[in-house]
């Protein structure tokens, strides 16, 4: 039976009231159907009364990218510049999801804006603009860039520590590794239960994992779910995740049918 992975959704505005809805690319659920090999449930930004019902129903827990921001309350930043994308509704059922789901033990894969609610639930901050930082990269693609593979297409190399989760799912530890890259925010002080493991030249953190947690915990800042089918360490990220959200299922059925 294939585990039941929640993915996080984003607030937006459809159609020509610019009503709210709780939305989800269609490229997550196509990559939790795919090599995670799970059932994807989308969940609503339903704030923390929703985060204590759904979680024991969960076997896994992916978080998004998005073009919003973490609201700067929840690290004690700056407030954004004017116009910058915030998803208070998503900030508010996201981060207490995250720190919840560790706890539990439940599986987490968390990409792009899904890294930096990681290392922002768990105590880091961020900085909002890493391009005006000193020395520091363009890690954005521009919103109107219409070029599908200019705008998701490989941007720079991470590099890679040994000894942590992403060179144990890789075989390896690359110096070098292509990645794409559509972010303006990254981590700035890191989460104090985070280890970093990879990163882009200037320094920028791309991966973390979280040093004790008791399942799967993985955060990249980069976009895995765009090159699953045609490189293989994007899909050996996700096929690791998946194999451990369907053991967490497995126990918690074994659990379940111990305690009847
Ligand atoms: N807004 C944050 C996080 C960036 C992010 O998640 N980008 C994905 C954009 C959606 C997509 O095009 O897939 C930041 O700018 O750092």
């Amino acid at each position: 039976m294939r585990p039941l992975i929640g993915i996080s959704c984003c607030i937006k505005a459809f159609g020509i009231f610019a009503m709210p809805n709780h939305a989800v690319s269609d490229h997550y659920v196509r990559v939790v159907m795919g090599p995670v090999g799970g059932l994807p449930i989308l969940l609503p930004a339903g704030g923390e009364p929703f985060v204590e019902a759904i979680l024991p129903r969960l076997d896994g827990l992916l978080l998004t990218g998005s073009r919003t921001n973490v609201c700067p309350q929840y690290y004690d930043g700056p407030a954004h510049a004017p116009g910058t994308p915030e998803d208070a509704v998503r900030d508010s059922t996201t981060l207490p999801l995250i720190r919840a789901c560790i706890g539990a033990g439940v599986p987490l894969l968390a990409i792009c804006r899904g890294m930096q609610e990681l290392n922002v639930a768990l105590g880091g901050s961020l900085d909002q603009r890493i391009q005006d930082l000193p020395g520091r990269m363009d890690h954005s693609t521009p919103s109107d860039q219409p070029i599908p593979l200019v705008r998701t297409g490989k941007a720079h190399a991470v590099r890679v520590d040994g000894g942590g989760v992403l060179e144990s799912l890789w075989g390896e530890a690359p110096r070098a590794l292509p990645v794409n890259s559509l972010h303006n925010q990254g981590v700035a002080r890191l989460a104090p239960r985070l280890i970093a493991e990879a990163w882009a030249p200037d320094g920028t953190v791309e991966g973390v994992r979280v040093a004790d947690a008791p399942g799967f915990a993985l955060g990249v800042q980069w976009h895995p779910e765009y090159d699953y089918d045609r490189d293989a360490h994007s899909l050996k990220i996700f096929q690791a995740f998946g194999a451990a959200c369907a053991a967490f299922a497995n126990r918690r059925a074994a659990l379940s049918m111990a305690a009847e």
